[in-house]
């Protein structure tokens, strides 16, 4: 069986080299022509930990082509995956432009039957309409299936993810497709839950929503630790040894970023509110969210008095570890914060890259740890790259003006920069009254 990939974004190429790896012949397609030189070259067009030596193993093994002419790739494969993005429409909801041009260009194109299976996060009913797209745009009436099958890989892991699924959902109304997606993933050893389109559709956007949940919970019950002089990360082990709450997600920490929560949280609110239904708690998940790092940073204004004048690093600018991805990332609202305040700003990341429109005397990035907080008055940590946890924050200190650390992630050992002559703060503790 011949296996189309449309999109060639993280989840596009994630799944393309997971069905290469499973053993089926896979191509991918992306109109971005740049994208598909690099891939076919062995390069990818963006970071992502393992993903390279897969895609490079897979090349020179010829399990995987990439191309950009989408009339060959529609005639050529039998089941077509759509792996486009969704991003977020100026009203909240999520845009399916690139759906429906997917969609559109498989009805035009298919000379036979074709099994179409969504990937890409899109919202309740979307799997009707890609049937009546694609409908649309057929020259000649020929039979095909959608089926929903969302995906569920985070970035930073996304072959692992993709590689060790903790379930695989399919939402379909035929039971011959069903089986024919299931073979697929045969080799995969994992639950499948085999269920109405409608429902994986909204399976997939509850999903992010009860994480997101989870740790915008966590985060307002660390502004109460802060004040009560309580350690968080304590309170989040004595919960989460609770297998009915669990320990996952429970990381306090400036808030929740990247390209899925925020978008797929605010499209879920969207579809309530077109039924007439506020989603209270999931509102507030968003309102905690968009006020965390702004409510610790006041906290660290204060410890220094003002940021106006200062010099402060900001290190790990991608929404997370092990990805360069910056979307919705917090360092990127708290650089905001910051340049309103007048403060010079060095910036650090492993590989994120801030954009050249940022760059100005006040905003800088720095290839070096070192380079990067010379002279500073502070430095706030954003996201929990290995080398800021491994740094040798001792003798790093001479290097500092003033040598405030300010933990966005509790990522560093509090305890023993304090008794180093840090003055150390993190999110919901409050070291000094902690250690009076
Ligand atoms: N990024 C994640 O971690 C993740 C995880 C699970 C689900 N998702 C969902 O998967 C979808 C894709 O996410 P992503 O992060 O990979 O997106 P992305 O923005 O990184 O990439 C999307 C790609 O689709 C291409 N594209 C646009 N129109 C196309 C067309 N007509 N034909 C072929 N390619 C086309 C774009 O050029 C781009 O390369 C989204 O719906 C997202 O919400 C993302
Ligand atoms: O305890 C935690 C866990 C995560 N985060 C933050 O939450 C955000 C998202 O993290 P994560 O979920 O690991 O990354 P994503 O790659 O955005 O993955 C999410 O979004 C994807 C796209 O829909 C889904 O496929 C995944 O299952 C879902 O975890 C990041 O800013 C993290 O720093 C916390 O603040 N505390």
């Amino acid at each position: 069986m011949n296996i189309l990939i449309m999109g060639m974004g993280y989840v596009g190429v994630t799944t393309a080299l997971l069905l290469t790896e499973l053993g089926w012949n896979v191509t991918g397609l992306d109109p971005n022509e740049s994208r598909i030189r690099m891939l076919s070259q062995g390069v990818l067009p963006f970071y992502e930990p393992g993903l390279d030596d897969a895609l490079r193993k897979h090349l020179a093994s010829g399990g995987i082509t990439f191309t950009s002419e989408v009339d060959m790739a529609v005639c050529d494969n039998e089941v077509i995956f759509l792996c486009v993005g969704t991003p977020s429409g100026s009203d909240g909801s999520a845009d399916l432009r690139f759906i429906k041009e997917a969609a559109e260009s498989i009805g035009k194109n298919m000379p036979g039957y074709r099994l179409v299976v969504i990937k890409s996060t899109v919202p309740v009913g979307t799997n009707e309409q890609v049937v009546q797209w694609i409908t649309q745009a057929q020259l000649t009436a020929i039979s095909f299936d959608v089926i929903s099958n969302p995906e569920f890989l985070r970035e930073g892991s996304a072959l692992r993810d993709a590689l060790e699924p903790d379930r695989i959902i399919i939402g379909s109304e035929n039971d011959q497709a069903t089986e024919r997606l299931r073979s697929l993933y045969e080799k995969l050893s994992c639950p499948v839950v085999v269920t109405k389109p409608k429902t994986a559709e909204l399976i997939k956007y509850a999903a992010n929503a009860f994480l997101a949940t989870k740790i915008s919970y966590i985060n307002e019950l660390a502004r109460l630790c802060t004040k009560l002089g309580v350690n968080i990360a304590d309170v989040a082990v004595g919960i989460g040894m609770d297998h009915r709450i669990g320990a996952h997600f429970l990381r306090a920490g400036i808030g929740y970023g990247g390209s899925c929560f925020p978008k797929d949280i605010h499209a879920l609110l969207f579809t309530a509110q077109e039924h007439d239904l506020s989603l209270t708690i999931l509102e507030k998940v968003v309102q905690v969210n968009q006020s965390q790092a702004v409510y610790y940073l006041d906290i660290w204004e204060q410890l220094l008095g003002s940021f106006n004048g200062k010099t402060i690093a900001v290190l790990g600018i991608s929404f997370k570890p092990d990805t360069d991805d910056i979307r919705e990332a917090p360092a990127i609202g708290i650089i905001a914060k910051l340049l309103k305040s007048s403060a010079v700003i060095r910036v650090h990341d492993p590989v994120a890259k801030l954009p050249g429109s940022m760059y100005s005397e006040q905003l800088q990035q720095f290839d070096s740890l070192e380079e990067t907080i010379q002279d500073c008055d502070a430095v706030i940590l954003c996201s929990e790259w290995k080398p800021y946890i491994t740094a040798d924050w001792g003798q790093l200190k001479s290097l500092l003006k003033q040598p405030f650390l300010l933990d966005g992630r509790n990522m560093l050992d509090g305890a023993q920069l304090t008794s180093q002559g840090y003055h150390y703060s993190g999110i919901g503790m409050n070291w000094t009254q902690m250690h009076k």
